[in-house]
């Protein structure tokens, strides 16, 4: 097995509708994949796919070196879902529920404490471990799923946007428990409408539009592929001054440099502006590779 996931030729429609119109992706082990995309660009009709609740018209999608339809219970084995919603019982508090849905999964009853017991830790949930479920604000409570879902290790991992609502704290739990699980060698495959999220976690983005994949690629990568460096000046006040698109290379930038020089005044400021992920993800899902400053 070469790779976590691997698709191939995969097409997906709801009466007549296409949603995913030949998506072809590869997941290397042990990284974290990051999908983003508009809404109803087809993320969670993917996601469920993967993790073989949707069947697919057509295609090859593998996962843990096993066939989606073929071998759907050695995929189920190998894969753990995180939805947008908490399945938990509010009643029972944090660590009964990790111990149930350990008990449930069979394991053994000290071997589900002791699972319990890291997995509060490792999502900052031990204080409230003792707490009825029902008391946990919306951030605990994600985390507190993320950790149900990882009550038993499996070697490949869906997240279906784990940090939506979320405050920034939690957030930041969260992804440094998804980095944490990546370390371990665990793959992650996540999507997100947050482009700082794929930034911050994730080795590699994939941009999906209209059903296909329109780009992929480290954070960088993505941002070179736009090419929206900007050369931006400003005042002795911090007040732009003027904001010109470069490819980065010395030529243009002479030229630019010389061409302001007569016009501005000599103590203006240079400095030479990446595009956002904001700006990326923009041009990407439009269409247009130049985003204009
Ligand atoms: N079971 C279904 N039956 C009919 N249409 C469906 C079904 N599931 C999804 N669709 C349609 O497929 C398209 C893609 O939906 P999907 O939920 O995969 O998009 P998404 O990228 O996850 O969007 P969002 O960001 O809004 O969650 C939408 O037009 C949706 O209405």
């Amino acid at each position: 097995m070469n790779h976590a996931i691997e698709v191939s030729g995969l097409y997906k429609s709801f009466g007549g509708h296409t949603v995913l119109n030949g998506v072809d992706l590869v997941v290397p082990r042990g990284t974290v994949y990051a999908l983003l995309g508009p809404n109803g660009a087809g993320k969670t009709t993917l996601l469920r796919i993967l993790s073989t609740l949707t069947t697919p018209d057509a295609g090859t999608v593998r996962v843990a070196g096993y066939e989606v339809v073929s071998q759907k219970n050695e995929v189920k084995r190998s894969i753990s879902l995180t939805g947008q919603f908490t399945a938990v019982d509010e009643v029972l508090t944090g660590e009964e529920n990790l111990v149930m849905m350990g008990r449930l999964s069979g394991l053994a009853s000290k071997t589900a404490r002791t699972r319990a017991a890291e997995l509060l830790e490792r999502f900052d949930l031990t204080e409230a471990a003792r707490k009825r479920v029902k008391t946990y604000s919306g951030g605990m409570r994600r985390r507190l799923d993320l950790a149900i879902s990882l009550i038993v290790s499996r070697p490949v991992l869906f997240l279906d946007e784990p940090t939506t609502g979320l405050d920034t704290l939690s957030r930041r739990v969260l992804w440094e428990g998804i980095k944490e699980l990546a370390r371990q060698g665990h793959t992650i495959f996540l999507t997100t409408q947050y482009l700082e999220e794929a930034d911050q976690l994730a080795d590699t983005i994939a941009v999906l539009k209209d059903g296909q994949i329109v780009a992929t690629g480290t954070a960088e990568q993505l941002k070179a592929q736009v090419r929206t460096d900007r050369v931006e000046l400003r005042d002795a006040e911090d007040q732009l001054v003027s904001r010109v698109t470069t490819d980065g290379t010395i030529r243009d930038l002479l030229g630019i440099l010389n061409d302001l020089q007569s016009r501005v005044a000599a103590d203006v400021r240079v400095s030479i502006q990446r595009p956002t992920m904001d700006e990326v993800f923009i041009s990407l899902t439009s269409g247009d590779k130049e985003v204009s400053a």
